[in-house]
């Protein structure tokens, strides 16, 4: 089966078709036609982007299918754009052995819909105390490359150490959870500061983040490993990381969507939407945070996706699980607030949610660029399509969304994975259906 895409925009090279066959990038330029029986999308006034990668999505299965599975999950990435995700290791049982990873890597074979690929834990149970399997991880079928123990920070400066010594033969990569638990304890949920106070919320302050990020760089510096920091939040973790990478120190950062635009005064009606790890920062660090992804501090858009079962999010503000949705609004937001301000151009974005994370988790047949002899993994655009979030119109189980009745610019049209089209404007595709079989090698 192939597919022809016509006239979409193609990253600052002008209108191009894209002819996929046989799961691979045959021929882009002007294609009147391909072989009998070819699928074709009019990209009229669409942006193509490789297939975007995710490098922090929590996708709750084993464990938690009640608040999201691995195929749920995988139907709201590619309904948001993405052809891959690394779905965390804070499940139960946590993946922490190359079995475990192994288990979530097939789940995500079996749903077909985006490349799945497990992030293994630091610690076993994510307990702090004692490393994880992580060279059988890294040696497994699902190639572990990152590992993080993400809903806790690796706070033992020791256990750290260890784990950057032993991903160097991988290349494997560390993303930490920065949080000092004696800072920031397991109640803290507002950014400490005025509000807070005013509140009467636990205080998160930004230093909890910050000292942990200034030990992990100068371990990175020892060990010669590579730290990643998830979900950098803070105005001060940004000046930490411009001078570690000036010193020639392997550290990237992420940052999500909700932090770049979302902050703290939103805490104000007590809603649980609005709870998260870490808390959403005041306006300064939200605009640092802007400008940090626009000049290149901040290397990578994840979305730190964080579906949780209605018991668990509609609580008292204090006592609701932390986190918020994000697969399927991530691209749109950015598209809203980096790419219409002028701050990002969609070869940027190509280059902060597809190449960079597939670089950084080794992943060689996603985030290539849209050329002949590349895997057919494209997502197609809208950018001048404006809509209104609505939190039913999701693919996840989560209702926990904090762009609910939000009006954004930019809309997902088409993704395809390897050829095949995975989701149409929201919607499972059609041919997403058919069994999955095409495989490529890399
Ligand atoms: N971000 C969150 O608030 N929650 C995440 C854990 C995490 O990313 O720290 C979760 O697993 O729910
Ligand atoms: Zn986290
Ligand atoms: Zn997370």
């Amino acid at each position: 089966m192939s597919l022809l895409i016509k006239g979409a925009d193609l990253l600052g090279q002008g209108r191009a078709d894209i002819l996929i066959d046989g799961g691979r990038i045959t021929q882009v330029g002007s294609i009147h036609s391909g072989p009998d029986g070819t699928q074709v999308i009019d990209a009229d006034g669409l942006v193509a982007l490789p297939g975007l990668v995710d490098l922090h999505t929590h996708l709750r299965e084993p464990g938690r299918e009640d608040a999201e599975t691995v195929a749920t999950g995988s139907a709201a990435a590619a309904a948001g754009g993405y052809t891959a995700v690394l779905a965390m290791a804070n499940t139960d049982p946590v993946t922490d052995t190359a079995e475990a990873a192994e288990h979530v890597f097939d789940l995500g074979r079996r749903a077909g819909l985006v490349d799945v690929v497990p992030v293994g834990a630091v610690s076993k149970g994510l307990a702090g105390q004692e490393l994880a399997e992580l060279g059988l991880m890294a040696r497994s079928r699902a190639r572990v490359r990152i590992f993080s123990d993400d809903g806790r920070c690796v706070h033992d400066a020791r256990l750290m150490r260890r784990a950057l010594d032993y991903l160097k033969p991988f290349g494997g990569l560390v993303s930490q959870h920065a949080q000092d638990p004696r800072l920031a304890d397991a109640n803290a949920c507002c950014h400490e500061g005025e509000l807070s106070g005013r509140l009467g919320l636990p205080g998160w302050p930004g230093a909890a983040e910050e000292v942990i990020v200034a030990r992990d760089v100068m371990l990175a510096r020892h060990t010669g490993g590579r730290v990643h920091v998830a979900h950098v939040s803070t105005a001060g973790s940004l000046e930490v990381i411009r001078w570690a990478k000036a010193a020639g120190i392997q550290v990237t950062a992420e940052v999500t969507p909700h932090h770049l635009l979302l902050t703290t005064d939103l805490l104000t009606g007590y809603d649980p939407t609005f709870k998260v790890n870490p808390p959403l920062r005041p306006s300064e660090d939200a605009h640092a945070l802007r400008e940090a992804l626009a000049d290149g501090t901040i290397d990578v858009v994840a979305t730190d996706h964080a579906p949780h079962a209605r018991n668990d999010k509609e609580h008292a503000f204090v006592t609701a699980a932390f986190g918020m949705v994000g697969l399927e609004t991530a691209l749109p937001v950015i598209s809203t607030v980096m790419v219409r301000e002028g701050l990002l151009t969609w070869a940027d974005v190509a280059r902060v949610m597809s190449a960079t994370p597939a670089r950084l988790a080794q992943l060689e047949g996603q985030g290539r660029p849209l050329e002949a002899g590349e895997p057919g993994n494209v997502t197609l655009l809208d950018p001048a399509a404006v809509h209104t979030v609505n939190r039913d119109d999701s693919l996840s189980q989560g209702r926990n969304n904090p762009w609910h009745g939000r009006e954004l610019t930019g809309k997902v049209v088409a993704t395809v994975l390897r050829g095949r089209v995975t989701a149409r404007d929201g919607q499972l595709a059609e041919s997403a259906d058919e069994p999955f079989d095409k495989e490529v090698s890399a």
